[in-house]
């Protein structure tokens, strides 16, 4: 049997990053990975990166138009360069581990005993390594809705499975509203697809300022993109040609045909095949390994981070996770859940959806005696010269102190602009400062000094 100081499982952001660090720093480190195809972990080969070129070549070949077949075939195009981009990936990512002196193990973990662990390797036949800490980054994958014929559908996809799809859908349905599916409804529509989103609850983006949620309404509309609320999917039935979704709305039941049909109903975490009973680490009641603020799951040699231990699902907070646990091997323990900062997010819609802190209704709810300001996309000079001028820009500040409490972003660039508002929150910078920075021109952040001045 193989031993190691440190067995991470999953190759995952979080799990890479503390692999290296630790190899660097002289540790003996073993990192399984259930397959060659994810060195790497979900965001370079299946989820954020393939996401965003796919979205980036949705928009050019929006810009350039023509029939569905011209349009089919630049979508095969990004598919292939996809291919090629998430392969590239995959080889630099598994050189920088290997480069960083850590051994890689392909193949999927389960736990025997607190300290020992089978790993059924994926050139066959099955290896024990035991190890003295281990981490958990095993990631998460999609939750399927249990609908009559969705397994039996030959036209139902994972996020995965469609950005492996050559033929351009001329129907896509998308079960969801949430950031997966909004993300594919805005990058399919503009490669040419003409997309519904059948979304579960009564609101559309519920989680969102009601201003931006209404503006992303708005504009879907006038790209094509139909949302139906409070929809219900209750079956799938294959046809000749495509698929039929049966749907209960609000007022009737419905037919929808599509070619294609996304599942987008969020995504839970990874730990069915890790036989964790076996080391004796707990689960919270939503399937996600159970963590204390430092990551401690409740086996003390046993951490965990990312989407497997529940919570937030992105691909930061599985680097963050690492920082955490870096600090209790490395430093002086400090760094934890509590103490990261504000955590912004974006949904690449296009125009994309930018966020942090809170929102409105949440800081009234807080009992804040708060300010709100509010401008329009089209008044930035920039939105004018990208022809992008949908979208709305909203901050919410605190009347007393000044400082900025929620900044909600609907506008081009606003993935890149919505760091600023995170760094003056945990700074504690209050909002004249942004208000009165000096800006290069022309850029969107420049419409940071117009919002604010609204207050
Ligand atoms: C379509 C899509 C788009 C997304 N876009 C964004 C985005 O734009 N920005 C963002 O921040 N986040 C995005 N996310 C979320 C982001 O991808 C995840 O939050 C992030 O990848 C989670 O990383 P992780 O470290 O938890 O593990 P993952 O990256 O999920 O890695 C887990 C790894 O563990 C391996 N594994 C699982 N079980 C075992 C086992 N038993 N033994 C060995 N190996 C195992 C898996 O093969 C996988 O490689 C997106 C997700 C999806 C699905
Ligand atoms: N830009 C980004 O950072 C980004 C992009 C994509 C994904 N992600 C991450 O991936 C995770 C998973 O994304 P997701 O979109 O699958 O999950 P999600 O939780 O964001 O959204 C799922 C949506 O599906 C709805 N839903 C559930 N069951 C349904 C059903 N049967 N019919 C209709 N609607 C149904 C829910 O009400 C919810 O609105 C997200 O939590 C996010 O953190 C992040």
């Amino acid at each position: 049997m193989r031993r190691f100081k440190h067995i991470v499982i999953g190759f995952g952001k979080g799990g890479k990053t503390l692999s290296a660090i630790l190899a660097a720093a002289g540790e003996d480190v073993a990192l399984v990975e259930r397959s060659a195809m994810m060195y790497g972990g979900a965001c370079p080969n299946v989820a954020c990166i393939p996401t965003k070129m796919l979205e980036h070549s949705a928009r050019l070949s929006a810009v350039q138009g023509g029939g569905f077949e011209d349009r089919a075939a630049r979508y095969r195009d990004a598919v292939e360069e996809k291919r090629r981009l998430t392969a590239g990936l995959r080889e630099n990512n598994y050189k920088k581990a290997v480069g960083a002196g850590v051994t890689v193990i392909t193949g999927e973990a389960s736990f025997l005993d607190p300290h020992r662990i089978q790993v059924k390797l994926a050139e066959g036949g099955i290896q024990e390594l035991y190890g003295e800490y281990f981490y958990l980054d095993t990631g998460a994958v999609p939750a399927v809705p249990p609908i009559e014929g969705l397994k039996q559908s030959s036209h139902v996809y994972t996020s995965e499975t469609m950005m492996e799809l050559d033929r351009l859908p001329r129907r896509l349905a998308v079960i969801g509203g949430g950031y997966i599916g909004l993300e594919f409804a805005s990058f399919y529509a503009n490669f040419g697809s003409e997309v519904t989103v059948l979304q579960h609850g009564k609101a559309f983006m519920p989680k969102e300022e009601e201003e931006i949620s209404q503006a992303v309404l708005k504009e879907f509309a006038e790209r094509g993109i139909r949302v139906v609320n409070e929809a219900e999917t209750l079956s799938v039935q294959d046809e000749n040609d495509g698929t039929v979704l049966t749907v209960r709305t609000s007022e009737k039941i419905v037919n929808l045909k599509a070619d294609a049909v996304l599942i987008a109903a969020g995504r839970r975490p990874n730990t069915d095949m890790l036989n964790l009973e076996a080391a004796g680490v707990e689960l919270n009641g939503r399937n996600a390994v159970r963590v204390d603020s430092q990551l401690k799951t409740s086996v003390p040699h046993i951490w965990a981070m990312g989407d497997v231990k529940g919570g937030l699902q992105f691909t930061y907070i599985s680097l963050d996770d690492s920082r955490i646990i870096k600090s209790q091997l490395l430093g002086n323990g400090g760094r934890t859940t509590e103490n990261r900062g504000a955590i912004p997010y974006s949904i690449f819609l296009d125009p994309p959806v930018s966020r942090v802190g809170m929102t409105e209704k949440e800081a009234r709810a807080a009992g804040l005696d708060i300010k709100t300001a509010v401008l329009p996309a089209a008044a930035i000079p920039k939105a004018k010269a990208l022809g992008k001028t949908a979208g709305i820009l909203k901050a919410v500040v605190d009347r007393q102190t000044g400082l900025i409490l929620g900044a909600h972003l609907y506008c081009a660039e606003s993935h890149e602009m919505i760091n600023l508002f995170k760094i003056a929150i945990d700074a504690g910078i209050p909002y004249t400062v942004l208000r009165d920075g000096i800006y290069n021109h022309p850029v969107m952040s420049e419409g940071i000094n117009d919002l604010l001045a609204e207050l």
